[in-house]
């Protein structure tokens, strides 16, 4: 469980990205997050893991509070938290087997992590996360050699390798054609489904966000201003979310006519 108690984000440059936060998410909800660019989303995500420290209140992932972590406790942390982002962050001019293994990192000895000597249960975990985004037959292709929605699926497998409890997508499909970006958001949800991984991911597509998320967060100015179902997160809602009318920019189907 992830719990937001009056959380709050300033930068040091003083913009604050978060203003008292409060959410709990249960293990193996799909979360997804929407609002304006600027409005908190990433910060948002990024306390989890606690590469964005929070300069007020109290988060806690599984009891533990992030804040108080010493730095073993944080690396744990972070092995328990996969997290995929807009530009893939694989290393190109390796394999997708290689950028795979660099998810199992956290678990070797230092030796072997230095040396890029992994265990046949690393491999075989490493085929596994592979197989389950369907890409098993790229494992030895080099990762520049693929496309957008295969890279993300290879950084989606990174993460799975990790065997984490949460998974974070920052805006995972933001760099993705439409087609392409609905069957990225299908493979994160049948992994939600399958493996029971808590999910939270940024999305500025209100179409997908409907689609996809078992609950809606909405933020505006640091602040969640929406906490309901897809259901429930009709037009008027996204407008009031966004603070302006809906734009064919707003979905991600823009051929679909109405926005649905
Ligand atoms: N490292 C940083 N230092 C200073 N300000 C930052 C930093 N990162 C984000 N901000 C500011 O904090 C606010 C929230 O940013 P954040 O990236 O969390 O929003 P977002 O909703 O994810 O938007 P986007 O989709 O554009 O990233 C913005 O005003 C942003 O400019």
């Amino acid at each position: 469980m992830i719990e937001f108690r009056d959380v709050s984000v300033t930068y040091p440059n003083g913009t604050k990205a978060l203003d008292g936060v409060d959410l709990t998410i249960p293990d193996g909800q799909f979360v997804v997050v929407v609002g304006l660019s600027g409005a908190g989303k990433s910060t948002l995500v990024r306390t989890i893991n606690g590469i964005v420290p929070a300069t007020g209140g109290e988060l806690l992932v599984d009891g533990a509070p992030v804040a108080a972590a010493n730095r073993r406790q944080l690396r744990r942390l972070r092995s328990q938290v996969g997290m995929i982002f807009q530009s893939f962050n694989l290393v190109n001019r390796t394999t997708v087997m290689n950028n795979v293994l660099t998810g199992r990192l956290h678990s070797a000895g230092f030796l072997r992590s230095v040396f890029g000597w992994f265990s046949a249960a690393d491999k075989e975990i490493a085929f596994d996360a592979l197989e389950r985004v369907g890409i098993l037959e790229k494992a030895y292709v080099r990762a520049s050699q693929l496309s957008g929605g295969q890279q993300q699926r290879v950084a989606i497998a990174r993460g799975l390798a990790q065997q984490p409890r949460v998974m974070l997508a920052d805006e995972p499909v933001a760099s993705l054609d439409p087609p392409t970006a609905d069957a990225v958001m299908r493979d994160l949800q049948r992994i939600n489904r399958e493996l029971g991984i808590t999910t939270v991911v940024n999305l500025h597509f209100l179409d997908l966000a409907r689609r996809y998320g078992d609950r809606i967060i909405g933020m505006r100015a640091g602040k969640v201003v929406f906490d309901g179902t897809g259901a429930e997160a009709d037009d008027a809602v996204f407008e009031s979310i966004y603070g302006r009318s809906l734009t064919a920019e707003d979905v991600v189907e823009k051929k679909a006519g109405p926005v649905t």
